[in-house]
């Protein structure tokens, strides 16, 4: 005898849990939280401007994407705010900036081919918001699908040269047609800040964010057990994230999070800002998680943290 009580079904195995599928190339749970701010900001976003009695009695111009600027509700709602002008119309700068901040000043990048794939991973991400954005053979992504699903580029005030553009059958940019005087209208006009945006975050958010857990788990140790060592097992101190490039990261993502906040308040349809942000996640998942299923690609261009 061993102590115990008989068993009454000594052959019943407990129940398994239903198979939790693990893939690599799918968010952890945590992950899948942190990554849920998106579509939840613009969500309460959109709600607010529709039930919120400042917005939704006030003219909206589907044209220009935002409320005439004589009808802004707020200073954000105006598209010449200084956020605006300074921090998205220049945002992949921004990315830069931070990005190459944070290699230059935290200690993990000082041996090892880490700072080079950390290079890689920004120029695939780079390469992304250049195709959706900027250009892609010709126009980019996001001005081609308004193209194609039938808008164009009218100048109203001067109808020989709209017609001359019918005629040269050219495909304009939103940009071109707005230097041109031009309006921009009739098709699909994906947001290109929420695309933008969330890239640009999702990106930094991972590269600094593995430098931030290990510090958390250092300070952990120390009010326990105490130990000094850090999760790559040399020797870190608090300089890791409190160093200007985590810092810089920091400023970087609270304002990213207002504008896209912003965004989902006064600018664009809902379903231009879904768009928006489902390009943006694709494009992410292309540079950080389609590698995690390739071990070749993932050999190359690494992983953030590790
Ligand atoms: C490890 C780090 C690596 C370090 C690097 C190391 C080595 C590199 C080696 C060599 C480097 C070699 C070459 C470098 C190459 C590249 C360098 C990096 C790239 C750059 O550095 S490149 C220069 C900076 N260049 C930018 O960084 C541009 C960023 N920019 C954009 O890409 C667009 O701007 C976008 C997509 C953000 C938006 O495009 P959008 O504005 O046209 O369209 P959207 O649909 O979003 O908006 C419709 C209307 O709603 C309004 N609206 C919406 N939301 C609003 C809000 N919240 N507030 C006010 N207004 C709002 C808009 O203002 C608009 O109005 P309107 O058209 O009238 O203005």
């Amino acid at each position: 005898m061993n102590g115990r009580p008989p068993s009454l079904h000594p052959t019943t195995k407990p129940p398994s849990p239903p198979p939790i599928l693990k893939t690599p190339l799918l968010p952890t749970p945590n992950e899948l939280l942190l990554l849920s701010i998106y579509p939840i900001t613009l969500l309460l976003g959109h709600l607010y401007s529709l039930l919120s009695p400042t917005t939704r009695h006030l003219p909206y111009d589907p044209v220009a994407q935002s409320h005439p600027a004589a009808h802004a509700p707020s200073y954000f709602a105006r598209k010449n705010n200084l956020l605006n002008l300074l921090f998205v119309k220049l945002g992949w700068l921004w990315t830069t900036v931070v990005l190459a901040l944070f290699v230059a000043t935290h200690p993990r990048f000082g041996v090892g081919g880490l700072a080079g794939q950390v290079v890689l991973r920004w120029a695939g991400s780079t390469g992304v918001w250049y195709l959706v954005t900027q250009w892609c053979f010709g126009p980019g992504l996001v001005d081609r699908s308004f193209a194609l699903t039938g808008g164009r580029c009218q100048v109203l005030k001067d109808p020989v040269a709209m017609e001359e553009m019918g005629k040269a059958g050219e495909v304009f940019t939103r940009v071109a047609c707005k230097a041109a005087g031009g309006q921009w209208r009739g098709g699909h006009d994906i947001s290109g800040h929420v695309f933008m945006l969330v890239l640009g975050s999702a990106m930094v958010a991972a590269e600094v964010a593995p430098a931030v857990v290990s510090w958390v788990r250092l300070v952990r140790d120390r009010n326990g057990v105490t130990t000094t060592m850090g999760s790559d097992g040399q020797e870190t101190d608090d300089s890791a994230v409190s160093g200007l490039g985590v810092k810089a990261a920091a400023v970087y993502l609270a304002l990213s999070w207002w504008m896209l906040l912003m965004t989902a308040l006064y600018f664009h349809t809902w379903f231009e800002k879904l768009t928006g942000l489902i390009i943006g996640l694709a494009g992410f998942w292309l540079i950080y998680y389609l590698p995690r299923g390739m071990a070749p690609v993932r050999a190359i261009v690494g992983m953030p943290g590790l």
